[in-house]
């Protein structure tokens, strides 16, 4: 019956290795699933477990709806979309943080000095929040990848965008002015799920407290 699986919505993209890893660690069937191929839906029969393959922007979505009971992604993604999910257990791993950043040759500027000026962003909301926050006006200007080259091209001022090795602002001339939050991956979990499919959703979620108390899957 469709209903007895547990359906865990995956993140494909970099948080797709250390998750499958995780899973693995903590006895979860994982056997061909890979985001090579142009399957979508990974079903184990047995287990009665069943993965569905999303864009990481999407998992907070299916998870939601409830077409997944469970979700692996990211914080940064939890905070801007606000989903209504349960938020179970931070998975330690994916890290990167948000930050805003700006020209090298303004790296001086003072934050006041902001005001009224453009940020480039994928994360509107964040931003939103954070200027909004320091008593800031800024304008946001929404982009959907590759932020870096709108200080570049001149249509903003600035940037916030998440950061992990800092590679790509260096060699866009960009350098970090201020730390928003830090960001690891998380597990989700839909809202009814995590009542009636408590029985299967335990003993995972203990499995990965074991696995990340022993010092994780970073
Ligand atoms: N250096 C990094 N670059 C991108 N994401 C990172 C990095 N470090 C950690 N992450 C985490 O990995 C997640 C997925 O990033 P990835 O680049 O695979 O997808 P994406 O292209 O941002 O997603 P989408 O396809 O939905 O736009 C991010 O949401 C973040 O939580
Ligand atoms: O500090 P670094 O290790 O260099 O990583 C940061 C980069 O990674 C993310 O982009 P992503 O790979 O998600 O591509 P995108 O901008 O096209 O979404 C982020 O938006 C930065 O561009």
């Amino acid at each position: 019956m469709m209903q007895d699986y547990l359906t865990i919505a995956l993140s494909k993209g970099t948080l797709l290795k250390p998750t499958l890893k995780l899973l693995e660690e903590a006895g979860m069937p994982v056997e061909g699933v890979t985001e090579d191929s142009r399957a979508m839906v990974f079903n184990f029969e047995e287990e009665k477990i069943r993965y569905i393959m999303c864009r990481p922007t999407d998992v907070p979505t299916y998870v939601e709806q409830g077409a997944a009971d469970l979700g692996i992604v990211g914080k940064d993604v939890i905070v801007e979309q606000g989903k209504d999910v349960y938020e179970l257990l931070d998975l330690g791993y994916g890290y990167c943080r948000f930050v805003v950043a700006v020209p090298r040759e303004k790296d001086k500027v003072n934050l006041r000095e902001l005001n009224y000026k453009r940020a480039a962003t994928k994360f509107p909301v964040v931003a939103e929040n954070f200027f909004r926050s320091q008593g800031l006006q800024v304008e946001i200007i929404k982009l959907h990848g590759n932020v870096e080259l709108a200080p570049i091209m001149g249509i903003a001022d600035m940037i916030v965008d998440i950061v992990s090795t800092g590679r790509t602002l260096r060699e866009n001339n960009l350098v970090e002015l201020v730390k928003i939050m830090d960001s690891t991956t998380r597990l989700i979990c839909n809202r009814v799920s995590y009542r009636t499919k408590y029985d299967q959703i335990r003993p995972l979620l203990e499995s990965f407290a074991k696995i990340i108390e022993k010092g994780g899957n970073k």
